[in-house]
């Protein structure tokens, strides 16, 4: 492994190249707008700047871009508020909390999970700063928006919390930076804390990144302690980007939105070369010519400016107005030259399936549109269209996991106005089928399955596999027989383990994703007390005794409420859905049996019993052998119904079973 030392050295050389070179831009300052360079002490960061308008002045030597990565809730947003008080982006107030996380989603819910850049103007030993700053989402479930971020910046601040220490999210950004080469200021945050063990935390830092006391910051974002002193540091270590204006214009999309006037809003880092408005640009992706119409930078609004320039990160708008046409990762450049297509961005792998639906059927249309516009926001989520006999037309959509699954769909209604009913999610089956003919039908040996109403006959099947992660698990060593029975219960197995200081343990496992979707994460928080942390990754597929649970009423299966489950998992999980139906289904004239089963082997069963028609109402007095007669008929009425009655599940029951 490349030690961390080296790739510091590496950057410092670099820093030093670029300190000689910014010195000759000292005399090429441009006075435009009301805070011109010239009439504005350059020591005051503080003051309104919106108006500037004229970005030629910063040349990539003066210019950085930077993310902050954390784990959940080590304070990025609530540093990034700082940096952007400090730089008098925005009024010092104490109302500036999380000023970048700007999604209603993201102010309800108290988290990021979205990557927000804003552009900071900041004045250093006499030269103004265009830096650009990044606040990434901690959440594993969002991780593909820090791998993005991480593309457009050469360098990040690693923060962790002085009180909880490294976590396993920090383990996962750390290295993230790392494999691209990164710059990485390490930062422990909330000093202030009484719980802080900086000693301890440094530690962890020390034997995990190999990072040296002496190079760790030490702040309190919610103070300012030690805050600007971390921005000169900035903009000392981190080196500028390497294109230049003079180069043939090349720009990398890296994130868009759309907006119903405006179109496809797009955020691109400008590589090479130059790019202002009225300018024609075309796309590697859409081949389309587009004329441009805005651009602007983030602060932390839109500002328009008349262009932008190598290095620099803004929003472009060139009237697209298919959103299919504007795709993330894609290279822009000037029609007519000849220029490589940038790296772009590994496409993410959806760890979880669910089925979106309207509530209404007359709604799809809009549905259709709502999804396609905010999937230009949020590229990971895959989509396929669904048919589903009671919900009716709708999409399976891949999600990183179940958080990101819960922040899409209230995103879809608060953002669009969708009503969606959203189904139970379940993870991606494979299965291996036999026979040429199969595989011709299927179009490969190996099929994956989203929908288990899609798996192929049992006949067919060779073998099914199941998708499997790799995670780390942080904790106190104290808890480690409770982790190693939640490891255990939940089929996995721990693969290595070591010490990152005297008491907190770092163990290796791997576990099938299914065994983590539902309550695993708060089982792990719950055992060891608050103070464990997790974090996965893809692992790939692994044959599995996998096995298709049906249910039946009155011995028909229903199929729409069929699943996919571990053996050993089938007989709990089918009681579990038999009570549910039971308490769904509402009652008929005829008893209705419940079943659970995995081919012909009932597992469980419950019964709905029903109404009973008072058959002896009209029988006023009368004698015993002619209730007893009715009451014989009733029954047997009741039977014959039962055979021939097909249970008709009313949509409502349905959602209810159905729904998260
Ligand atoms: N005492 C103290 N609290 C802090 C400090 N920095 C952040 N916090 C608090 O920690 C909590 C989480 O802060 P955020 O800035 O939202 O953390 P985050 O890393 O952006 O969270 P996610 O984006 O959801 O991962 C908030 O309640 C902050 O007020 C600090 O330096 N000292």
């Amino acid at each position: 492994m490349k030690s961390w030392c080296q790739t510091f050295m590496k950057h410092c050389i670099l820093r030093d190249q670029l300190f000689n070179t910014s010195k000759l831009n000292l005399s090429r300052r441009l006075v435009f707008g009301r805070y011109s360079s010239t009439n504005r002490d350059p020591s005051d960061n503080s003051g309104d700047r919106k108006v500037r308008k004229d970005l030629s002045e910063y040349p990539t030597e003066r210019i950085r871009n930077f993310s902050i990565i954390a784990h959940v809730d080590h304070g990025k947003s609530t540093l990034a508020d700082r940096l952007l008080e400090i730089t008098g982006t925005i009024p010092k107030d104490d109302k500036n909390k999380q000023v970048l996380d700007k999604l209603q989603v993201e102010r309800e819910r108290g988290i990021t999970v979205k990557a927000q850049t804003a552009s900071l103007l900041y004045n250093y030993k006499e030269e103004e700063y265009l830096l650009n700053l990044v606040d990434t989402p901690g959440h594993v479930d969002f991780n593909y928006e820090v791998a993005r971020s991480l593309s457009a910046c050469q360098g990040v601040i690693l923060l962790v919390d002085a009180n909880q220490g490294v976590q396993a999210q920090t383990v996962a950004n750390f290295y993230l930076a790392f494999e691209k080469d990164l710059t990485i200021i390490p930062v422990l945050n909330k000093i202030d804390l009484p719980g802080a063990q900086p000693d301890v935390v440094i530690q962890q830092i020390k034997s995990l990144f190999d990072i040296e006391d002496k190079d760790i910051f030490r702040i309190s974002a919610k103070h300012g302690t030690g805050v600007e002193e971390l921005l000169k540091t900035v903009i000392e270590q981190i080196p500028p980007p390497s294109g230049s204006r003079e180069n043939i214009m090349r720009t990398l999309m890296i994130d868009s939105a759309y907006n119903q006037f405006r179109g496809v809003i797009a955020l691109m880092s400008v590589i090479d070369g130059s790019l202002k408005r009225g300018d024609k640009i075309t796309s590697i992706h859409s081949t389309k010519v587009y004329e441009v119409q805005d651009v602007g930078y983030m602060h932390p609004d839109e500002v328009p400016t008349d262009a932008l320039y190598a290095g620099q990160v803004g929003y472009v708008l060139c009237n697209i107005r298919d959103s299919k046409e504007a795709q993330l990762g894609d290279t822009y450049f000037t029609p007519g030259t000849k220029v490589e297509a940038l790296p772009g961005f590994k496409s993410s792998k959806p760890m979880v399936f669910g089925g979106i639906y309207p509530s209404d059927q007359s709604e799809f249309h809009n549905l259709k549109l709502a999804i396609e516009k905010l999937t230009l926001n949020d590229p990971s989520v895959a989509v396929h269209t669904d048919n589903s006999p009671v919900l009716g037309q709708g999409f399976r959509l891949g999600y990183l996991g179940l958080l990101h699954m819960d922040v899409f769909s209230q995103r879809l209604e608060q953002e669009y106005n969708a009503n969606v009913i959203s189904t139970i999610p379940n993870v991606p089956y494979k299965v291996k089928v036999h026979g040429v003919k199969n595989i011709k039908k299927y179009g490969s040996e190996v099929v994956t399955i989203l929908n288990p109403i899609h798996l192929p006959n049992e006949s067919i099947i060779v073998e099914m596999l199941e998708p499997m992660v790799e995670g780390k698990l942080l904790f106190p060593d104290d808890y480690l027989g409770q982790i190693m029975d939640l490891v255990m219960q939940s089929r996995g197995e721990i693969l290595d383990q070591k010490y990152i200081d005297n008491k907190r343990l770092l163990a290796k496992v791997k576990l099938p994703l299914n065994e983590i979707l539902v309550d695993f994460f708060d089982m792990m928080k719950s055992v060891t007390s608050g103070y464990g942390s997790f974090d996965y990754e893809d692992a790939g597929y692994e044959v599995s005794n996998l096995v298709k649970l049906d249910f039946l009423l009155n011995s028909r299966p229903v199929e729409e409420l069929s699943l996919i489950c571990h053996r050993s998992r089938a007989r709990t999980i089918a009681t579990r859905v038999c009570e549910k139906l039971k308490d769904a289904i509402p009652p008929q004239l005829f008893l209705i049996s419940v079943q659970g089963a995995v081919g012909s082997k009932i597992l469980c069963r419950e019964d709905i019993k029903p109404y009973r028609k008072d058959v002896l109402a009209k029988c006023y007095g009368g004698d015993q052998s002619r209730k007893n007669k009715l009451l014989k008929k009733q029954a047997e009425g009741k039977k014959q119904m039962r055979k021939i009655g097909r249970v008709e599940i009313p949509k409502d029951a349905f959602v209810k079973i159905l729904r998260r």
